[in-house]
């Protein structure tokens, strides 16, 4: 027995064919193309390689990436210019702001200046509203990844128990609405939770997004479980792995995600899904 690998690489290739093809037809129905702004503010380097991943996806699909390199010298002021030159654009569909921002920058206030229509990381409250209440809107990249995999797998998420660790504004708490408006009955765990691995070995499916190595032993995962770990953690030999200890998860989940190759894809590939959807709606 061992659980099922739900391929993240392979389905988020899928979805970029998908997407491919769609921007063919809008280029020979002469429709716009989609544009995605990527700012990059500093030089953190592990943004910098997602950064590029990002790019290189646009490239991949026929969108048109536009890249705003700044210096971590930028001002508060100067973003925000930024921000609102994209916002008038209207050849970009699409605007995402690389997060963490250097400390001297207001995050939040960057992210509340975005247009929400083209809000494709889906962090504008006006979106995360609009998820809180059910209706239609530009969901964040990761969770509405995670629901995309799950679709992949036959896990019956009506009335599943669902838990999902962390509680962060860009993975946990939209990961439980998602999972909520699927139908789950959803706990959070976070780090005040009392009796961690009580919660673990009640979940039917279990999304850990917490950023510490095998911090979930895998002896804990309720048989049969459907397992998603979001975390991805750099080893000292440049290794990632997850939240979830990987080899003894796999011997009682009855599906899991891979790290790498699970999650991160579904990430990148729902950026483009959703910056699709930004055209659409902006343009037709
Ligand atoms: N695959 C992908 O596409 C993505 C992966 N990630 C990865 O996911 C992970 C989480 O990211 P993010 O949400 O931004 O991280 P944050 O650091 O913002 O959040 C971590 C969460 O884990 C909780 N936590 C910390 N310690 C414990 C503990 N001992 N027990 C239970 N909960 C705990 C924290 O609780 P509290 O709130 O109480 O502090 C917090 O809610 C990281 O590894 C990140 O790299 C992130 C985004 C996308
Ligand atoms: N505004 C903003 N939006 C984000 O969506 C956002 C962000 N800021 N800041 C950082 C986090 C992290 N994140 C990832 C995306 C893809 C992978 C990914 O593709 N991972 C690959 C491998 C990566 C590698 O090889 O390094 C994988 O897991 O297989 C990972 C992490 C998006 N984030
Ligand atoms: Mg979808």
């Amino acid at each position: 027995m061992g659980a099922q690998i739900i391929d993240g690489k392979a389905i988020a290739a899928g979805i970029r064919d998908t997407i491919q093809t769609a921007v063919t037809e809008r280029r020979s129905n002469n429709q716009s193309i989609p544009g995605l702004a990527v700012v990059l503010v500093g030089d953190n380097s592990a943004s910098a390689v997602y950064v590029r991943m990002k790019r290189r996806d646009c490239e991949q699909v026929g969108f048109a990436a536009q890249d705003h390199d700044l210096p971590t010298s930028t001002t508060q002021d100067e973003l925000t210019a930024l921000v609102d030159e994209l916002n008038a654009d209207p050849a970009i569909h699409g605007i995402l702001v690389q997060l963490p921002l250097p400390d001297h920058i207001d995050a939040q206030a960057i992210i509340e200046r975005i247009d929400p229509a083209k809000d494709v990381d889906g962090f504008h409250p006006q979106n995360v509203g609009r998820l809180v209440l059910r209706l239609p809107g530009l969901r964040s990249c990761t969770p509405h990844g995670v629901m995309t995999l799950l679709e992949h797998t036959d896990t019956d998420l009506v009335g599943a128990h669902a838990v999902v660790i962390g509680q962060s504004n860009i993975v946990g708490r939209p990961m439980a609405l998602e999972l909520l408006n699927a139908r789950c009955t959803v706990t959070v765990c976070h780090s005040r939770t009392r009796d961690l691995q009580d919660q673990v070995a009640q979940a039917d499916v279990l999304v850990a997004a917490v950023g510490r190595t095998a911090f979930i032993p895998g002896d804990w995962i309720k048989p049969g479980a459907t397992v998603i770990d979001v975390g991805i953690n750099r080893q000292e030999d440049g290794r990632l792995v997850g939240d979830v200890e990987a080899d003894g998860a796999m011997q009682r989940a009855g599906w899991m995600t891979p790290v790498p190759g699970g999650v991160g894809p579904l990430t990148r590939a729902t950026l483009l899904e959703n910056t699709l959807e930004a055209t659409r709606q902006l343009d037709g």
